[in-house]
């Protein structure tokens, strides 16, 4: 499978792009090669050069082609500007949209990234919207209005989704340093007040209480004497450990980790309200510590069934199976309840793959070794997955048919093992002997 697009994460704080490149556009645009790549140019003659600067500054919304960080021009649509310090009247940066990646990837770019033959001259115009009273360009009211589909927003009605661009527009804390990492950012998180001139922020990697400055971090690391997640640790197998965390008893670890997960997750509401959870934290143990890998948080009651609300793999440690591992823990707790469970929609584009890849490999496997029929229910019974979810995903593998009003399994053998080998890897293994657990009773 190809990679979609991650910001950059470094290991004892150098900086490097690790970002593969995004799909090529098709689009070409003047001053870039076949390829994309910039190629030289004959000077500007006088007109071209005043021509280029009665465009500036450029307008919120225009959409324009810019040169990204592998070189190659992708189109974009300017989403803030804000001054260049000590510069001229019409000095600006900008902070862009790469319309056809996700939002992890805006950045704030400089004039000369920019390609201004390229500009659209038809600049988006600020519009009321009646319903939300929020000021948009046309462009983006129709885009509204015509049922925004980006993914993982699906499920967002247009008023909701409106709010959520505007509010989360610009990232707010560009780096953190986290343990041994420091993590580029991938969206805005609703930090309190007093952050909101930081662009970047030290994390405890133990309590996660984060800091504006490298010696306040070094001096609490002298204090903090937690070396692990507060709670009780529920399964070691190896060097992996897990935690379960209870909001109610932890209450400022939990709304650290929902501040430090936002900077990772999208479309998700950031809860103040952490009782309501429980929080499970996945670590890597050796002689300093638990170090955080990665998490998931599950609602102590879900009249939803949801067995899990966010998962988060913290980017140094994504693509090497722990978000499966998650995955399967979660639906390991839903069967020691006797339950079956789903993931709150709406999903992540990483999300959405790393959940469909699971339930494949899961069901896959099922089938490959079931003699019989078998009914979507009892494979219910078995994986603790919802009967949609194995629908949809039996569906998308065409393994499934409707006859004389119900759905039939169809499970060719040499489907399932093209299928199978498609799936690629299984994750990292939960094994269940080292699970010591108790589903959640409330404390009176
Ligand atoms: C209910 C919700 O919370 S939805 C929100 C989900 N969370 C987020 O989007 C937060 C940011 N993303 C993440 O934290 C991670 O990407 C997760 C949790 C979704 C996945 O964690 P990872 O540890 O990377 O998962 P894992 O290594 O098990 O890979 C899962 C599969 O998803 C797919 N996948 C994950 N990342 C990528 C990527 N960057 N590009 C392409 N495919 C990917 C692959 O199929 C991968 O399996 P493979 O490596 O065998 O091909």
């Amino acid at each position: 499978m190809g990679s979609i697009d991650t910001p950059t994460i470094t290991e004892n704080g150098s900086t490097q792009s690790h970002a593969a490149a995004p799909a090529a556009d098709g689009d070409q645009k003047p001053h870039a090669s076949a390829n994309g790549a910039p190629v030289e140019m004959p000077p500007e003659s006088e007109a071209t050069k005043r021509r280029r600067a009665s465009m500036l500054p450029l307008e919120v919304g225009t959409r324009v082609m810019c040169r990204w960080r592998d070189a190659k021009y992708h189109p974009v649509k300017v989403i803030e500007r804000r001054k260049v310090p000590y510069g001229g009247a019409n000095d600006y940066e900008y902070y862009v949209h790469y319309t056809e990646f996700n939002r992890r990837l805006d950045e704030w770019v400089k004039l000369e990234q920019l390609d201004l033959d390229s500009v659209e001259t038809v600049v988006d115009e600020k519009v009321e919207d009646k319903v939300t009273s929020l000021k948009m360009t046309r462009h983006q009211k129709r885009k509204i209005d015509e049922t925004h589909v980006e993914v993982g927003h699906e499920e967002l009605d247009a008023a909701s989704l409106r709010e959520h661009e505007e509010f989360t527009k610009v990232k707010n804390i560009a780096t953190i340093e986290l343990g041994r990492y420091e993590i580029e950012t991938w969206y805005f998180s609703p930090f309190p007040p007093e952050y909101s001139d930081c662009l970047k922020l030290y994390f405890c990697e133990f309590c996660l209480n984060f800091m504006k400055r490298k010696e306040q971090l070094q001096r609490h690391m002298r204090k903090c004497d937690l070396k692990h997640p507060p709670g009780d640790e529920i399964y070691r197998s190896g060097t992996l450990s897990m935690f379960e965390v209870d909001g109610k008893k932890n209450k400022v670890y939990g709304q650290n980790l929902c501040y430090l997960a936002k900077l990772f997750l999208d479309h998700k509401t950031l809860y103040y309200d952490v009782d309501l959870f429980l929080f499970y934290v996945l670590c890597e143990c050796d002689d300093r510590g638990c170090h955080m890998v990665g998490y998931f948080s599950k609602e102590k009651h879900s009249e939803e069934s949801y067995n899990l609300a966010c998962i988060l793999t913290l980017p140094p440690y994504q693509r090497k199976g722990y978000g499966k591992f998650l995955i399967a823990f979660s639906y390991e707790l839903s069967k020691k309840e006797g339950k079956v469970g789903t993931p709150e929609r709406p999903l992540s584009d990483l999300g959405l793959l790393s959940y469909r890849g699971y339930w494949t490999r899961v069901l896959l496997d099922i089938l490959k070794k079931h003699k019989g029929n078998i009914s979507i229910k009892e494979l219910s019974d078995m994986t603790a997955i919802k009967a949609e979810d194995i629908l949809t995903t039996l569906q998308s593998l065409d393994l499934i048919q409707y006859r004389k009003g119900q759905h039939v399994i169809c499970a060719d053998p040499k489907l399932l093992d093209r299928h199978l080998k498609a799936a690629g890897r299984g994750g990292l293994e939960v094994d269940v002997s080292k699970l010591i657990w108790t589903p959640y009773k409330e404390q009176s």
